[in-house]
């Protein structure tokens, strides 16, 4: 069996104060949520610490949104594997399409970082995704295929989560299709050697499209954004029918 998988990437939202509030009103919730589904967060750096105290003993997980793949060094404004487990993280996102467009990091960079994170025991979150003009072309196989064969370079597939992202169903509303989300995840873990790692959609995930989205075979959870931030929306969503 294949995990679940429901995570909120916050991005550069929330600060502290707007972070506990956030949990008072979405903890709650969980009493309902199946126990079987993984819940992870991944507020910005800033709010980590916090969240980590607020979230020890129950059974949301803690994420960063980055890592770099030096343990230390000249690298202002980067955070490394060993920082965020100090502090309880467990898992981190890789390659976020954000960070590939606005920051220029390459599949490179993407493995590098992958490699890293699983050598200190955080599980990544691995995100690939085309452009509208790249799915226009007919390259969304292509593209997805030449991302996974460059960032997967002697990655272990037993601790890593893949998701779907593509770039133009991103904070557009504009979701894709669940068929065709279906028919791409099941192309990507036709390329993995391991079939059980779950494999999330994501782009403008939100309550009303979540039981679609879940009912899909292939896929195995969600990272959502912009419905992550408030806790009913997001708590609606981790309680999927
Ligand atoms: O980028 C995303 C999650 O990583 C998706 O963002 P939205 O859910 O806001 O479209």
């Amino acid at each position: 069996m294949r995990k679940i998988v429901i995570a909120g990437n916050w991005k550069m939202f929330k600060t502290q104060v707007e972070s506990a509030e956030f949990l008072s009103g979405f903890l709650p919730h969980l009493e309902e949520t199946p126990s079987v589904r993984e819940v992870i967060l991944f507020p910005p750096f800033t709010n980590l610490s916090l969240l980590s105290k607020s979230l020890h003993g129950s059974r949301v997980n803690l994420g960063a949104q980055n890592v770099h793949w030096e343990e230390n060094g000249a690298y202002t404004g980067e955070i490394s594997a060993p920082m965020l487990t100090e502090i309880g993280v467990r898992y981190v996102i890789v390659g976020h399409s954000e960070r590939r467009q606005l920051f220029g990091e390459t599949d490179v960079s993407v493995n590098l970082r992958l490699k890293a994170a699983q050598k200190h025991g955080l599980t990544p979150i691995l995100c690939v995704g085309e452009t509208k003009q790249q799915r226009d072309a007919g390259e969304t196989e292509s593209i997805i295929s030449a991302q996974l064969t460059e960032d997967l370079v002697d990655i272990n597939q037993t601790n890593l989560i893949i998701a779907y992202e593509p770039i133009w169903a991103i904070g557009t509303g504009d979701t894709c299709k669940t068929k065709e989300a279906n028919r791409v995840i099941g192309l990507i873990r036709s390329q993995l050697t391991n079939p059980l790692v779950p494999i999330q959609y994501g782009g403008s995930v939100n309550p009303n499209n979540i039981d679609e989205i879940m009912a899909e075979p292939e896929i195995d959870g969600a990272l959502v954004g912009g419905a992550s931030l408030k806790a009913d929306s997001f708590a609606r969503i981790v309680n999927y029918q």
